[in-house]
């Protein structure tokens, strides 16, 4: 999916919402549990009950990877049924020596044929560049993740005064563009997003930390939003676990809607 196209979806849909299908066996609703495949039917109605609010989808392979091969299946059932015309993230946060990425590229955009890929740049340009030569499909650099340990590293300046997350958006603009590439910003780093979006004006951005970390959905927008939309902004838990009874991809809705109705605000007010 292009960008113009991933655009267009958002003015359609009047939303710029990501649902993040962290899909847990112990947490999903027990009734489920006396099917064949209880994590792809959760995933099944969660899709079924929001597919005209979302405009992504981001199943973290985390949760999957934990089942073996099973999980797998799951992984690959849940994102043959998600509708074409809505992107797809590979929740995964890879990134190798280059001829082991090219595999984690093979395994997520040729043998899963998702949209994107969330990729961890620590290791530099030749663990990132081989997911970036596969045509049609999108990065998603880690750039000011959303979790306590961001401080860490993250935020440690170079002699020029540089926080190393400003060095990760400036060099891997050389290796990418606006059309392949993304940036994982957190909700919860708030007070950088504008910083952010001066670096990388054109870039769209995902942006975890809404719901269940508790980032702010407006401030998100005031400050990250660019003529393009420019942000697909997710939540996983807030959504899916919402309830945990037969009525869960109902109240599931509700969040949602909830979510998507403030994006259509936010929209008229900042995308310009
Ligand atoms: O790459 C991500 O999606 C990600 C980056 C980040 O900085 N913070 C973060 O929470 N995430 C992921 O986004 C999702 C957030 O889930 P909730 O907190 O339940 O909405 C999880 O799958 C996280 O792994």
């Amino acid at each position: 999916m292009d960008k113009l196209t991933l655009f267009k979806q958002i003015q359609e849909k009047k939303s710029f919402l990501c649902i993040g299908l962290d899909t847990d066996l112990h947490k999903i609703p027990k009734h489920l549990l006396e099917y064949e495949d209880p994590i792809f039917e959760f995933n099944k109605q969660i899709i079924d009950a929001t597919k005209d609010l979302a405009v992504a989808y981001k199943p973290n392979t985390a949760f999957y990877e934990a089942l073996g091969a099973k999980g797998w299946q799951s992984l690959a059932r849940t994102l043959d049924y998600i509708p074409n015309d809505i992107f797809t993230i590979a929740d995964a946060k890879r990134g190798d020596i280059g001829n082991t990425s090219r595999l984690y590229a093979q395994a997520f955009f040729d043998r899963m044929n998702f949209d994107s890929i969330t990729v961890a740049p620590y290791m530099g340009v030749d663990s990132v560049s081989p997911f970036l030569s596969f045509e049609g499909k999108w990065v998603i650099l880690l750039a000011l993740t959303s979790n306590e340990g961001s401080q860490d590293f993250q935020m440690i300046q170079s002699g020029d005064g540089k926080p190393l997350f400003q060095h990760v958006l400036e060099k891997s603009q050389e290796w990418g563009s606006a059309n392949n590439l993304m940036y994982v910003v957190g909700a919860t780093r708030g007070e950088f997003i504008a910083e952010v979006r001066k670096i990388v004006p054109d870039h769209f951005f995902l942006v975890p930390g809404v719901g269940a970390q508790g980032g702010s959905l407006e401030e998100v927008a005031k400050y990250g939003m660019n003529a393009h939309c420019g942000l697909l902004v997710n939540s996983s838990r807030g959504i899916i676990y919402a309830s945990d009874g037969e009525d869960f991809a109902q109240v599931a809705r509700d969040e949602a809607r909830k979510l998507q109705a403030e994006m259509e605000e936010l929209l008229q007010k900042f995308c310009k």
